[in-house]
């Protein structure tokens, strides 16, 4: 997978130089650029962004940087990735399906977003996601699109070592994770549940599907199945 990020600040997107693993780098399995907008720009300044038509507070990114830099990247293939507050809800699910593209572009924004005719023009060439990784606001992209590109990476075939750790996942399936323990067996007066240690795998996956199944109905009732089992009595809550 190629990934290419567009921002204005290039440096708040190094760690994906250094978190990303570099065999994944090193084996092709990624193949990351980070562009500073600012290459798309000519005045002596340097300029990327001018006030918002309509008026209000705040500045607006020009679209024509980003559409030099589309121009010069080349979006064949690709799917666009702008974050944005105002986007669609970043799900696991949405993980597993960008995880199918073979090249992801990422429009980070900063100020007041990016001109909207940016997202249309690209709209007319390729595949466009706007998408939100939650409910609050932050002050630019760039944090959003870290979010999004270790979520995808991850799920790609090869990526972690240990594919099996995968499967038992947060918000796959529907179910947060169970809790989980290691060595030592007691520590400051607190055992690891008994059940872990008894070698019954069929009561160890029961105790972690029944765990995932409460914490689930304690904490995210908006995830939970009212078709969810706990402790035997069904669970049924309120649509
Ligand atoms: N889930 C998310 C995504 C963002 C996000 C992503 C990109 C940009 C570019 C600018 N801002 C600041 C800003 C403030 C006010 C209204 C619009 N945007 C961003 C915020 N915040 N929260």
């Amino acid at each position: 997978m190629r990934l290419d990020y567009l921002t204005i600040f290039p440096d708040y997107l190094a760690p994906l130089q250094l978190s990303l693993p570099g065999k994944a780098v090193a084996s092709g399995l990624l193949d990351v650029h980070v562009h500073d907008l600012r290459q798309w720009t000519h005045d002596r300044h340097r300029t990327v962004d001018d006030t918002p038509y309509g008026g209000g507070a705040g500045m607006v990114l020009k679209p024509e940087p980003f559409g030099e830099a589309f121009d010069e990247l080349g979006l064949e293939g690709a799917t666009v990735v702008v974050t944005t507050p105002s986007g669609e809800p970043f799900t696991q699910a949405l993980a597993h399906e960008l995880a199918t593209r073979e090249r992801l572009v990422f429009a980070c924004g900063r100020y007041e977003g990016i001109d909207q005719r940016v997202l249309d023009h690209a709209r007319t060439v390729t595949e466009v996601r706007e998408v939100s990784i939650g409910d609050y606001v932050l002050n630019g992209g760039e944090v959003a699109a870290l979010a999004i590109t270790e979520a995808v990476v991850r799920l790609l075939p090869g990526f972690m070592g240990n594919a099996a750790s995968l499967v038992e996942e947060s918000h796959e399936g529907g179910l947060l994770e169970h809790p989980v323990y290691t060595k030592p067996a007691s520590w400051r007066g607190h055992d690891v549940p008994p059940v872990l240690l008894s070698g019954d795998h069929g009561a160890i996956a029961a105790w972690r599907h029944d765990q995932a199944v409460r914490r689930t109905a304690e904490r995210r009732p908006d995830l939970a199945h009212p078709s969810q089992v706990l402790d035997g009595i069904e669970v049924r809550l309120a649509q």
